[in-house]
């Protein structure tokens, strides 16, 4: 997959783009409903024989629209979004940096550059997808700014218990730590990448040695508390445990959340190493033990359960 940053007004010669069936959204989580909408470009470009692509934008529209926002927590993070949609196999990604001269665009000059502009012959959006200023263009009067130059396919809502799939759901679902139902609206593991860096250096001695992760400030955490997890490190995957806390039991009024993942079966040094974790489920809240002891029983049944979870 090819990914081009665009912002505007580009610069692109518009001769040497391609002709595509593009999938247009914010797509965050790349969640089943997504799916669905990047399936349909992707299928129609190859019976059109042309290929396939994505429209993006970064950094989420919250953040140039809302005074205040610094940060928008994303469900998934550019780089997850990239690995899910080269696995969905779409051939190039344009990444529209969302700023205020995008955000003023009227309906149409949005379309003629970056519809129309980035050679683009079929257009798949979801249902509710709105472009230009204050959203004033959208899926049911897009007839006004095609100009004949290119078609395009809506897609309707997919519905889960009746009820719409949405990133604003799945968010909610991941920060009451419903991550199995997360994930199931997902359509794949919850998942980002960290950093390992040095912590207390406290884990080799309760036996459990933990690789602490400096996380982008973009992603978005479940719900504190200790998860079964699979990492991947160098296109390996392993099982292992994770704890998102304060580590009550050995510091106190700590307010910002350590991330550290135990992997089981493991014996190397890890600083300075890039891990992905994988969030499979929710196992307990973190308690405040009254001695490390008391904490490692606890540590040794959470990796029974854990084991067993996986073996199953
Ligand atoms: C599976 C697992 C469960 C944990 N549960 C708790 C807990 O309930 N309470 C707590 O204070 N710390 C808990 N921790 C965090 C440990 O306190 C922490 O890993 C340890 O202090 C090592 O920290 P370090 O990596 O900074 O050396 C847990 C860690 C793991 C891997
Ligand atoms: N099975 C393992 N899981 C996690 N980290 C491991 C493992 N085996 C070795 N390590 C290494 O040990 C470090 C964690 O040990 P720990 O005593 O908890 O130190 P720190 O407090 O710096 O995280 C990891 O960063 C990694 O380099």
């Amino acid at each position: 997959m090819r990914t081009i940053e665009l912002t505007y007004p580009h610069t692109l010669g518009f001769e040497e783009l391609p002709e595509t069936v593009c999938a247009i959204g914010f797509f965050d989580g790349i969640h089943s409903g997504h799916q669905q909408v990047i399936q349909t470009a992707v299928d129609e470009a190859k019976n059109k024989g042309m290929e396939s692509a994505v429209i993006t934008f970064h950094p989420h529209p919250l953040v140039v629209l809302k005074k205040g926002t610094e940060h928008v927590q994303y469900i998934t993070p550019m780089k997850e979004k990239q690995e899910l949609l080269q696995q969905l196999q779409v051939d190039r990604l344009y990444i529209i940096k969302f700023n205020q001269e995008l955000s003023k665009l009227s309906p149409q000059t949005f379309i003629d550059h970056f519809i129309i502009g980035l050679n683009i012959k079929h257009l798949v959006g979801g249902f509710d997808y709105s472009f230009g200023h204050k959203g004033q263009g959208n899926m049911e009067n897009m007839d006004e700014f095609t100009r004949g130059q290119f078609s395009y396919t809506t897609i309707d809502k997919v519905l889960s218990n009746d009820e719409k799939i949405s990133s604003t759901r799945i968010r909610k679902l991941l920060q009451s730590g419903l991550v199995e139902e997360a994930n199931r609206l997902l359509g794949h593991p919850l998942k980002f990448s960290g950093t390992v860096i040095k912590g207390a250096q406290r884990g080799r001695e309760l036996g459990y040695p933990t690789a602490n992760l400096e996380l982008h400030k973009e992603a978005l955490l479940p719900k504190p508390g200790i998860y079964a997890v699979c990492v991947i490190y160098k296109n390996e995957v392993y099982e292992g445990m994770a704890s998102i806390g304060t580590n009550p039991t050995f510091t106190a009024d700590r307010k910002d959340l350590s991330v550290e993942v135990n992997i089981f079966d493991y014996s190397n040094d890890l600083y300075g190493e890039e891990l992905q974790i994988e969030w499979h489920r929710y196992i307990r809240e973190e308690v405040k033990f009254d001695s490390a002891e008391a904490l490692i029983a606890q540590i040794e049944l959470d990796e029974k359960n854990i084991r067993n979870y996986f073996s199953e």
